[in-house]
């Protein structure tokens, strides 16, 4: 696949304090990419540099292979959608009419535009209520509708999820969907949970505390070997020691102080007893686990409030 947007070194310092410190992210033409972290993180500041909100105070930001800047790509930038904040409309008209009052306002008007981006929402097109009695979750898919209406190659959503039921939640994703595959869109989607975002995107970048800790493609996630055998002991090191010497051990992680967890599929449960045991090595508990994709990114993340 092609790189759509690309960053280099992405930097925000607000009153000498680092917000967002040498994020390099990369998204793929077509697909769906998942931006994960909790709160305060910096998602929304990343997403603003991107968009030309926010200067960047170092960095580079590449978009169709030209260099975005704050104030000056402003043609580029067309070729982006987003939503930043929940978004806003005049609630006293109707969805149709806010998006024909925003197509002439943008200077692109064009009846069709306005039927294609609502059916593409799924937002009935004679629907003539007033927007103030919408749900959130229409006034959400409203928002893409606007943001769509130009036929953005990027649309960027921040925490397009926030707040919606689990129905809500549902439609959204089948939406998310639907605008990859078949209106071949990219889209850029932050969220502080992991259930949320992890069923839709191809690739997740995670971020703590300002910095991308991992930009990970979900199928090398989901291939990734799950199953492990944990082992607490007070003596690591000896049992590590044994474990290589009489079994070979190759594949393990210390994920504390006394705690050893075994990857290797090929070692069993009976052989690690048996050999510490003759070994004489202490052990405290002994078991089979499984890491789930939780797990996975709850250790990626340091805990916070992702869940
Ligand atoms: N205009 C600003 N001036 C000063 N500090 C700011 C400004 N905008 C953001 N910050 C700070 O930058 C950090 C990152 O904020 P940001 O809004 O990007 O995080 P986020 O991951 O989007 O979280 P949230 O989901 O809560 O919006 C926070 O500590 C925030 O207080």
């Amino acid at each position: 696949m092609t790189t759509l947007l690309r960053t280099d070194r992405l930097s925000k310092t607000f009153d000498g304090k680092e917000a967002v410190k040498d994020i390099s992210m990369t998204i793929r033409q077509g697909e769906i990419y998942g931006f994960l972290g909790p709160n305060g993180a910096g998602k929304t500041t990343v997403m603003k540099m991107i968009t030309g909100l926010v200067r960047p105070s170092a960095g580079e930001i590449e978009f169709l292979g030209n260099p975005v800047r704050a104030g000056q790509s402003l043609e580029l930038l067309k070729r982006m959608g987003c939503i930043i904040e929940y978004p806003v409309f005049y609630d006293r008209l109707s969805g149709r009419e806010n998006l024909e009052l925003h197509g002439e306002y943008m200077g692109y008007y064009n009846p069709e535009a306005v039927d294609n981006a609502l059916s593409a929402v799924g937002l009935d097109l004679r629907d003539s209520r007033p927007v103030k009695q919408y749900s959130l979750g229409m006034k959400q898919r409203l928002g893409i509708a606007r943001a769509m209406m130009t036929r953005p190659e990027l649309l960027i959503l921040d925490e397009p999820i926030n707040g919606l039921d689990p129905v809500g939640i549902r439609e959204m994703r089948e939406l998310f969907r639907r605008l990859s595959r078949d209106y071949g869109m990219t889209l850029l989607i932050s969220s502080h949970i992991l259930g949320e975002i992890e069923q839709i995107a191809d690739t997740i970048g995670v971020i703590r505390s300002g910095r991308l800790v991992r930009e990970v493609a979900m199928e090398e996630v989901r291939g990734r070997d799950t199953d492990y055998i944990e082992l607490v002991t007070p003596d690591t090191s000896r049992a590590l020691a044994v474990l290589e010497r009489k079994l070979g051990l190759g594949s393990y992680k210390l994920a504390g102080e006394r705690i050893i967890r075994i990857y290797d599929s090929a070692v069993s449960l009976q052989s690690i007893n048996r050999a510490l045991v003759e070994a004489d090595v202490p052990l405290d508990s002994f078991s089979r686990k499984s890491q789930s994709l939780e797990d996975y990114f709850m250790e990626l993340i340091g805990g916070g409030d992702v869940a």
